[in-house]
């Protein structure tokens, strides 16, 4: 069997912030619809490591290609675009925008690619519903539970059909039953939209929903399944 195209696949990455290398050496390759988790211990480099993948964080050296498209090569409009178009992010403490409804951040990433609010609040309702949180739609984040503010940001993250959505400890702050119930939802609907998921997480259980499990150590990655 050929094995998938790779969505994003990152060589020789490096990143020092001063005298501290948070990546030293890192590799990684993620097919269009796969599921990854990155693992490792506190302080190894996990989130550099997304955030240079997402185009956030440029590494000192390295590349990443997306698509054929070299990421290290874009400017700074060029990334942005990239970001708001392909991908969609989720991050622990959901990082909804608290003056909007609830139904106002999931609409958000359509509104900032120009759709105009009518067409986009219909499509957050419709994503909300799937996420199991209609009810909250009207509700400002500081008004709803975690659980039910990651939901809502599953469906943010999801609303444009990213190629890949890049989630950081999104589990982090919920409990086990609440954490287990996003997981299950966010690869739901990745599964259904196509969209890869890179996921860092510490939690084994919540590894466990990805296909494949990268460890990162000291800045550096090492595929588990590769190395069986
Ligand atoms: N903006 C920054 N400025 C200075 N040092 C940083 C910065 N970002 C990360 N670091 C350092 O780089 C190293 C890797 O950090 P990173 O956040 O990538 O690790 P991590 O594996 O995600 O950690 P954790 O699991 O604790 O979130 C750490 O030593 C961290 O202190």
């Amino acid at each position: 069997m050929t094995p998938p195209a790779p969505l994003l696949s990152a060589r020789g990455l490096y990143k020092s912030f001063g005298p501290t290398a948070a990546l030293d050496d890192a590799s990684i390759t993620i097919a269009a619809g796969e599921l990854v988790a990155v693992m490792g211990p506190s302080g190894s480099g996990k989130s550099t490591l997304l955030h240079c993948l997402a185009g956030i964080t440029r590494p000192d050296r390295g590349s990443i290609d997306y698509q054929g498209r070299e990421l290290t090569d874009m400017t700074d409009g060029e990334l942005s675009a990239l970001r708001r178009t392909d991908f969609g992010f989720l991050f622990q403490f959901g990082q909804l925008v608290p003056e909007l409804s609830c139904l106002e951040n999931v609409a958000l990433p359509l509104r900032l690619n120009g759709m105009r609010r009518r067409a986009a609040e219909a499509q957050a309702a419709e994503w909300l519903e799937r996420l199991e949180v209609a009810d909250v739609a009207a509700k400002r984040p500081g008004e709803i539970s975690g659980g039910q503010g990651q939901r809502v940001g599953v469906a943010r993250a999801l609303i444009t059909q990213p190629k890949a959505v890049f989630a950081d400890e999104p589990t982090g702050a919920l409990d086990s039953l609440s954490g287990e119930r996003v997981m299950k939802l966010l690869t739901l609907a990745a599964r259904e939209t196509g969209a890869a998921v890179i996921l860092v997480t510490h939690e084994v259980r919540v590894a466990a929903y990805a296909d494949r499990e990268v460890v990162v150590r000291d800045g550096r990655t090492q595929d588990l399944a590769a190395a069986l």
